[in-house]
């Protein structure tokens, strides 16, 4: 996840600067174009991923330049395809050396579509979910010749939709928006407007002018000596992030966020018999996922008062005996339960599309043969293990009421 960043405070780049330090890094500094071009297109897809994600937003067009804009256009749509995504690739002036060569030859090992200009459809909109505009970057320089002159167009016929509120694709410009003075930004103000800006090293100084919802920052590679030299202003990188947003993000209408959950088919027949046994399997799959936290689960009590209230806390063990987690005896949960002994337990796997509520009473009895702070709680109507398991038997066939 990645933390907001005041763009006023992060350095801008002139096109001579960004050059330069093109030039310094891949020269004394070692580094060679194909692995910066590796990490800014890693950015680029990690930026997007943030944003948009592939259960809404599958449909990818990256259109490519013959630069290395270009290049870092087509690492996206390489990581686009292993993040979920379905890219297809324009890229009408295919530079002939090994490093384009070979970035095309994996593409087509993944099967990804090359698209002519003439392939393209007129307009974008039915047919792409997210434009990658990578056709020009930091080097561009006077107006826009054949076929990209076209295809910016074909971009700009794109903004008429905001006027009709029907769905478009979103641009997502690398670097600079195509067509855009690398400086002056959109001369005009005729140019394209991207709804992503990523720029990468450092904000070139048209990135200013950039008023779309989003701008993020990748290319994690920038050594202080470069930083110290032009006095560069950059946001820390949260985590192992790639890219950072900056500026602040946009307002959410929150009743308009809505994920589509497509999940694969659960049948009853796949449910197993023993509901524990279904759980444990669950979980295994949460830790499989490598979803954080697997075993955090929200507890929620009823005191005496009548009042609910709900905590997250993290199972510590689960047997055909019931749930064991942590607390303090005297913390409010531990005295709710002491009052009323009935509690739910939530388990929501977000990546799974799976959720398990489960009822339960506190097991008191159980608690001598704990480790010390700990409170076991048996599924309801399950005082002792005898009961629990004719109840399980009773629900054999009917597991979603437990589950
Ligand atoms: N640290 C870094 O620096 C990193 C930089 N990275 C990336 O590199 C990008 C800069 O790459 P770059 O220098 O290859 O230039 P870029 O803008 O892609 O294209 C140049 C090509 O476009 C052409 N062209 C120009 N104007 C044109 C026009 N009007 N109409 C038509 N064509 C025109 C020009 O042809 P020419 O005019 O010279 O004949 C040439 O073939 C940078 O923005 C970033 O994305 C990352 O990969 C890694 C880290
Ligand atoms: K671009």
């Amino acid at each position: 996840m990645s933390s907001a960043q005041n763009s006023d405070s992060v350095s801008h780049l002139t096109q001579r600067e960004a050059a330069e330090i093109d030039e310094t890094l891949m020269g004394p500094l070692g580094f060679s174009v194909d692995q910066l071009m590796e990490l800014a297109g890693l950015s680029v897809a990690t930026s997007i991923a943030e944003v948009y994600k592939p259960s809404e937003y599958d449909r990818v067009l990256a259109i490519c330049g013959p630069g290395s804009n270009g290049g870092d256009g087509l690492v996206a749509a390489r990581h686009l395809y292993h993040f979920g995504y379905k890219p297809s690739v324009c890229y009408p002036k295919r530079t002939q050396k090994p490093l384009y060569t070979g970035l095309v030859t994996q593409l087509e090992s993944l099967s990804i579509p090359f698209l002519s200009v003439e392939d393209l459809p007129l307009d974008f909109s039915k047919d792409f979910d997210i434009i990658v505009d990578a056709m020009f970057g930091f080097s561009f320089h006077g107006t826009p010749r054949p076929p990209f002159d076209d295809l910016i167009k074909r971009l700009l016929c794109l903004h008429g939709y905001d006027q009709t509120r029907q769905k478009r694709p979103v641009i997502v410009s690398v670097d600079i928006p195509s067509g855009w003075h690398v400086e002056e930004g959109d001369i005009g103000d005729e140019g394209i407007k991207p709804d992503m800006l990523v720029s990468l090293t450092a904000p070139k100084l048209c990135a200013k002018k950039s008023s779309g919802p989003h701008h993020f920052l990748g290319g994690r590679f920038v050594p202080p000596v470069i930083a110290d030299k032009y006095k560069l202003r950059l946001p820390p990188y949260p985590g192992t992030s790639m890219c950072v947003r900056i500026g602040k993000a946009p307002n959410v209408d929150i009743s308009a966020l809505r994920e589509n959950y497509i999940s694969p088919e659960f049948l009853e027949e796949q449910v197993e018999s023993d509901p524990i046994n279904q759980f444990r399997k669950w979980v295994d799959d949460a830790i499989a996922a490598g979803l954080r936290e697997p075993n955090a689960m929200a507890l929620s009590t009823v005191g005496k008062d009548g009042k609910p209230s709900s905590r997250m806390v993290l199972l510590k063990g689960v047997d055909r005996g019931g749930f064991v987690w942590c607390t303090n005896y005297e913390s409010r949960k531990a005295c709710e339960l002491c009052d009323n002994p009935h509690a739910s337990l939530l388990f929501y796997w977000d990546g799974l599309n799976r959720q398990v509520s489960i009822f339960l009473r506190l097991a008191l009895f159980h608690l001598s043969t704990l480790p010390a702070g700990s409170l076991k709680m048996v599924p309801l109507f399950s005082p002792s293990l005898s009961k629990l398991e004719s109840y399980l038997l009773d629900v054999k066939n009917q597991t979603e009421q437990f589950f």
